[in-house]
């Protein structure tokens, strides 16, 4: 059997000097403003694991109310959502991931965050693609006000 999952995460732009996206530190002219390390690539993905599992979502297993998050690195978040995955009988198939922004270029960036993102999931990395777009400058990431990430994942049985 198979199971498919969906993610999409925004965070807003604020003070900084570089993003975290699928594990990787990108310098930009911003920061993110999160409870965690806002990585939009993760915490897209894991909300597809978690959904394709039917295991809710990303606040139900790392609470922003829960100091222990705080400025916490989401590979662990990652981390976790590949372990339960595993204990439901089930690996990764394929993850295709959108970042939504004007700025930074992710394109430099993507095969470090494959990379990252196959080590966390345990899995070759041509089963992982981050890819990008603007939005022609159109609304609030074509503004430059956040980011944004879209993710699909296909589990298939171990
Ligand atoms: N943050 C981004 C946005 C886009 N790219 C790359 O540029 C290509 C063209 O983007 P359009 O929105 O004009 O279609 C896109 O296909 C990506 O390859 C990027 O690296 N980072
Ligand atoms: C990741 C968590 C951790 O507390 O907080 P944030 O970094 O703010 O990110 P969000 O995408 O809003 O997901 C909710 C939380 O689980």
């Amino acid at each position: 059997m198979m199971r498919i999952g969906q993610g999409f995460d925004v965070h807003i732009f604020g003070d900084g000097d570089h993003v975290m996206l699928g594990g990787v530190r990108v310098p930009h002219t911003r920061g993110v403003v999160a409870h965690s390390d806002g990585d939009v690539v993760i915490h897209a993905l894991c909300d597809a694991i978690f959904g394709a599992l039917a295991l809710g979502d990303i606040g139900r297993h790392f609470p922003p109310s829960q100091e222990q998050w705080r400025n916490a690195n989401s590979r662990i978040f990652l981390r976790h959502a590949a372990k339960l995955m595993r204990e439901q009988g089930y690996a990764l198939g394929n993850a295709d991931v959108t970042v939504i922004c004007e700025a930074p270029k992710v394109g430099p960036h993507s095969l470090a965050m494959r990379e990252a993102v196959a080590e966390e999931l345990g899995c070759e990395l041509d089963r992982i693609s981050i890819k990008a777009t603007t939005t022609e400058k159109l609304g609030f990431t074509g503004r430059g006000e956040g980011i944004a990430a879209q993710a699909c994942v296909l589990l298939v049985m171990a």
